[in-house]
């Protein structure tokens, strides 16, 4: 696991930007093609806009497919939709083919949607376990990544799938990645900054292992890299 810290969240953007151009690079030159998980929440909006101007022209995007860590069961016009947020930072901004672009086809139903959405994969993935070139996660500040939130049963899914469930501390259905499956990627970012994580940073990185209450402790990887501000790693002892 690599630790990136950077004085201000610009930097630190920046360098998971270069990051991205840099794993894109490498697996199109290996398959001719880059498979990316997005993640949700408001953190990658400033990666994208960087990403969709800075990165325009050194990326070969028609040959870059996206997917989405998690999803909320909302309609993809919805304000809370991951996808919407992606789409108008990222996919409208570089003229993104839509048949690239891998929503959750939540008006299915959570329940229907997840299964769909391992259907997908395991035909993207030439029917074998879906391995992606890079997965981007954020973390909230309970500790939770993507849509695995303390306590809750999506935890100990040994399976690499993708599932539905219901997540009381946000009151709606949540569609995931499970940990396994996020494991699989060749490489993983994490995208945190601001001092409102600090703690949940802590808990991550340092504390004893103890997944229900840090569910991103759940997280490793041949290639696992932390991006973050100074005020996000204030709480580590160790950096
Ligand atoms: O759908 C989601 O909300 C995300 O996938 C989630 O895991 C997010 O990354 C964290 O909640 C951090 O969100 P912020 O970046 O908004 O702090």
């Amino acid at each position: 696991m690599k630790l990136n810290i950077f004085e201000t969240d610009t930097e630190v953007l920046a360098s998971l930007a270069k990051y991205f151009a840099d794993c894109a690079k490498e697996a199109i030159a290996a398959r001719d093609r880059f498979t990316v998980a997005l993640s949700g929440g408001s953190s990658p909006k400033k990666l994208h806009e960087l990403l969709a101007s800075e990165y325009r022209d050194s990326i070969e995007w028609d040959k870059v497919y996206f997917f989405f860590g998690d999803e909320r069961d909302v309609p993809l016009t919805d304000s809370q939709s991951n996808y919407l947020m992606a789409k108008q930072t990222l996919f409208d901004p570089l003229g993104i083919d839509p048949s690239h672009v891998y929503a959750v086809q939540t008006p299915l139903g959570a329940e229907e949607a997840a299964k769909d959405y391992t259907r997908h994969l395991i035909h993207f993935f030439d029917g074998g376990s879906a391995s992606f070139d890079l997965i981007i996660l954020g973390l909230g500040d309970n500790s939770h990544t993507a849509s695995l939130f303390p306590h809750t049963s999506v935890l100990t899914d040994e399976s690499a799938s993708v599932q539905a469930l219901y997540i009381d501390e946000v009151k709606m259905n949540r569609i995931t990645f499970t940990a396994p499956l996020i494991n699989n990627a060749q490489h993983i970012a994490f995208l945190v900054y601001g001092a409102g994580k600090a703690e949940a940073v802590k808990h991550i990185l340092e504390d004893p292992k103890d997944i229900q209450e840090y569910p991103a402790q759940l997280i490793e990887g041949a290639d696992l890299q932390w991006f973050l501000d100074e005020p996000a790693a204030s709480k580590l002892q160790n950096k």
